[in-house]
């Protein structure tokens, strides 16, 4: 065993089973995060990755297995406790940004903030920096209805970031861009991560994207298939 697999993770997943109606979307999957790395779930559309990291991100809760963040089984918290975390202390990004349409840049990134408790000032500020860290300071008066797509996602990131989350959740971050918008995304996405020591789980079904990442888990049928490093006994 390396040296890295000893490292406890941030979020760990174990035998993860998930129905929807029907369909088995999971069907025991185990997964870890390890602190600052950026994993990318791949797999074929269907394989379950968005099911995968909505339990990780306590949208969802499994029929079976669990998932421990900070010693925490967020399996088994409650709704309250679980909605302050995703708000403290996890930052969550689609493939379509879900910026709200009627504020501008600035205050799409500033809001978690404001929310949080932070002055209009210092919201403002700190949006501006995330803003600027992700190439599209300039852009703060921006309406989501005026953004390129490219743009919409990188102030999607920003306000996914602002608030120091520890985990950022992407599922296909740069599914609606083209392949050159999306290369300057992943760009801006993994530098930064890496700067501030952020965890990302990123779900992508495309390996340029996936080659973003540091490791990289491959999900089919509901089960993890290949990168079987990802799972380790939690030295709890
Ligand atoms: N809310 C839901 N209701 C019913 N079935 C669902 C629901 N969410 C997911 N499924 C089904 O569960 C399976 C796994 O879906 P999931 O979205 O997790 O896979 P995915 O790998 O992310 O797919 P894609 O790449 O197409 O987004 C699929 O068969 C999907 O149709």
């Amino acid at each position: 065993m390396s040296s890295t697999q000893k490292t406890v993770p941030v979020l760990a997943a174990r035998g993860l089973a998930k129905t929807h109606g029907r369909t088995q979307a999971l069907r025991g999957a185990s997964v870890e995060l390890r602190p600052g790395e950026i994993l990318a779930v791949t797999g074929t559309s269907g394989s379950g990755k968005s099911t995968l990291l909505h339990c990780l991100a306590g949208i969802v809760r499994p029929d079976e297995g669990s998932v421990v963040y900070a010693e925490q089984r967020l399996d088994q918290l409650p709704e309250q406790r679980l909605s302050e975390l995703r708000r403290t202390e996890f930052g969550v990004v689609f493939q379509f940004g879900q910026l709200i349409p009627e504020l501008t840049a600035l205050d799409n990134v500033a809001l978690p903030l404001l929310l949080a408790g932070a002055s209009r000032k210092d919201s403002h500020e700190r949006a501006g920096e995330w803003l600027e860290r992700f190439g599209v300071r300039g852009q703060e008066e921006l309406r989501p209805g005026e953004m390129s797509g490219g743009q919409a996602q990188r102030v999607s990131l920003a306000r996914a970031l602002v608030t120091g989350p520890k985990v950022v959740f992407a599922d296909e971050p740069t599914g609606a861009l083209d392949s050159l918008a999306s290369e300057g995304v992943m760009a801006a996405l993994a530098h930064t991560a890496r700067e501030s020591g952020t965890a990302v789980l990123l779900v992508t079904h495309d390996a340029q994207v996936a080659a973003y990442a540091d490791r990289e888990v491959e999900l089919r049928d509901g089960v993890v298939v290949s990168g079987a490093d990802a799972v380790v006994e939690m030295s709890r």
